[in-house]
């Protein structure tokens, strides 16, 4: 991994934003074209589009795109009895999380007689991405169905990429958590054109229903597409290419450093893994641990190319504080804090999608069975989004109930507002309440 010296050295936040490691958002702008292309083909020519593009991109020949409930069934009743308690657990945990998000309404008698409420209500239908390409993402059908549940979405589906392996059926493992969770609409359908095809929907050979909004992770396209139909339906924030940050002082264990690094890092090519430390003996002692491990690992090919890649590396600083500017500066998705008092570092972090801290809180836990949410920002969008949660799935309406007598109170500041925007109209209405007299002259 390259390394990058700060030490001794007082970046603005504008500078440190320019050279932290990461992939440019030009990455993923780089798929704005091809994207483009595919969703305007989806628009146009729906299932047909769809089909084509399947035997572009994944290989697969498909009759049907929509998924047979007997395959749903056939899945979960043939699931390895310990990847479905491994299922299982996840759901238990992110399920009771969720349920806790639940947002309450707010009341407020503003004044006598005014009253406000603030009143969350669950998105009707939403549609569900889950990934599937380089790897396999059961536990994404949990992160982005939990939460809908929880706020309680009327109707749900979900879209995944067929299999070549398995006659254009997505992965069984993937259909048997949508069947424990009661999902009964899955469409083989993957990258841009599952989000094309949720957003625009499509009626001739077959019929989706447009969805209201759009969440899950996902590679280039996946992050394209959301980017261009955000003007459409409703979507999460930018759940990419995977990425990990690990703050870590002398204190921490190099192994564990080297072992979580790593695990994001084999998630896809492009993944991006930062150690970020004032110690450098720690910085050595993680290069030779994950030197080791990646001899070993599976995926040796995929993790070598992301630990060298330009969006990983090793950030020197000369003191905590400055590893702290540094992290909330590069607002990485996964956050591991492993330091002698994690929980004070975490205290003075600002960007991250989810923190994990200390020794025994490793981010793997939190992408399976913590009980927390793995769809997570990532690019930078830390700064200003969160990770998928119940209130994804919900919206807030405000109610306005005023009295004559509160209207009344009220009435000249309106009034005086109006006047002071041009908009005389405006304050006529109110006038008319008040004074029994609604032309705009009379105000
Ligand atoms: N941030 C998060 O919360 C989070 C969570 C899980 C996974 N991830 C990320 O999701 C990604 C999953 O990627 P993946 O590739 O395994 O699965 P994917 O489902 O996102 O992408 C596979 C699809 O990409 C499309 N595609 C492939 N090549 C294409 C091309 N040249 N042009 C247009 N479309 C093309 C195909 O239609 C295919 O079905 C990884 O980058 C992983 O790091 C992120
Ligand atoms: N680390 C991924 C989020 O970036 C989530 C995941 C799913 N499976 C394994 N990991
Ligand atoms: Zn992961």
């Amino acid at each position: 991994m390259r390394v990058l010296d700060l030490r001794g050295q007082r970046p603005s936040e504008a500078r440190l934003r320019s050279i932290v490691p990461r992939q440019t958002s030009e990455f993923v702008s780089s798929a704005e074209e091809s994207v483009a292309s595919i969703l305007a083909d989806v628009k146009s020519r729906g299932t047909a589009a769809l089909r084509e593009l399947a035997a572009r991109f994944d290989g697969v020949e498909q009759a049907d795109l929509r998924v047979p409930q007997d395959a749903i069934d056939r899945a979960v009743e043939e699931l390895d009895p310990a990847v479905r308690d491994g299922l299982e657990t996840a759901i238990e945990r992110t399920r009771a999380f969720a349920a806790a998000q639940r947002p309450d309404d707010a009341h407020l008698e503003v004044a006598p007689g005014a009253r406000l409420t603030h009143r969350w209500t669950p998105v009707r239908r939403v549609g569900l991405y889950v990934p599937g390409g380089l790897a396999v993402y059961p536990s994404s059908v949990i992160m982005n169905a939990v939460p809908a549940q929880a706020a309680g979405v009327e109707s749900v589906v979900l879209s995944t990429p067929p299999q070549k392996e398995f006659g254009g059926l997505p992965h069984p493992t993937t259909l048997a958590a949508a069947g424990l969770l009661g999902i009964d609409e899955v469409w083989a359908i993957g990258g841009a054109q599952a989000l094309g095809a949720m957003a625009y929907g499509f009626d001739d050979s077959e019929t989706l229903e447009p969805v209201d909004t759009m969440t899950g992770p996902g590679n280039i396209f996946v992050a394209m597409a959301k980017r261009q139909l955000r003007s459409l339906v409703g979507v999460d924030g930018e759940a990419g290419t995977t990425e990990i940050a690990v703050i870590a002082d002398q204190h921490a264990n190099p192994d564990y450093v080297a072992a979580d690094l790593l695990s994001q890092a084999e998630h896809d090519p492009h993944a991006g893994s930062l150690l970020i430390t004032d110690s450098e003996d720690l910085a050595d002692r993680v290069a030779l641990a994950l030197a080791e491990r990646v001899n070993r690992t599976k995926h040796r090919e995929r993790v070598e190319t992301a630990l060298t890649g330009p969006q990983s590396g090793v950030i020197l600083t000369d003191s905590l504080d400055q590893s702290i500017d540094v992290a909330n500066a590069y607002a990485p998705e996964h956050l591991e804090i492993q330091t002698e008092n994690p929980g004070d570092v975490a205290a003075r972090m600002r960007n991250a999608g989810a923190i994990f801290l200390g020794p025994y809180s490793p981010v793997p836990l939190g992408d399976y069975a913590a009980g927390s949410n793995h769809v997570l920002p990532t690019g930078g969008s830390a700064r200003y989004s969160s990770g998928l949660c119940t209130t994804s799935f919900m919206k807030a309406v405000q109610i306005i109930d005023y009295s004559a007598e509160a209207l009344e109170h009220v009435g000249p500041a309106v009034e005086a507002l109006s006047r002071a925007e041009d908009l005389p109209a405006h304050g006529a209405a109110v006038a008319a309440r008040i004074k029994e007299s609604d032309t705009e002259g009379d105000s």
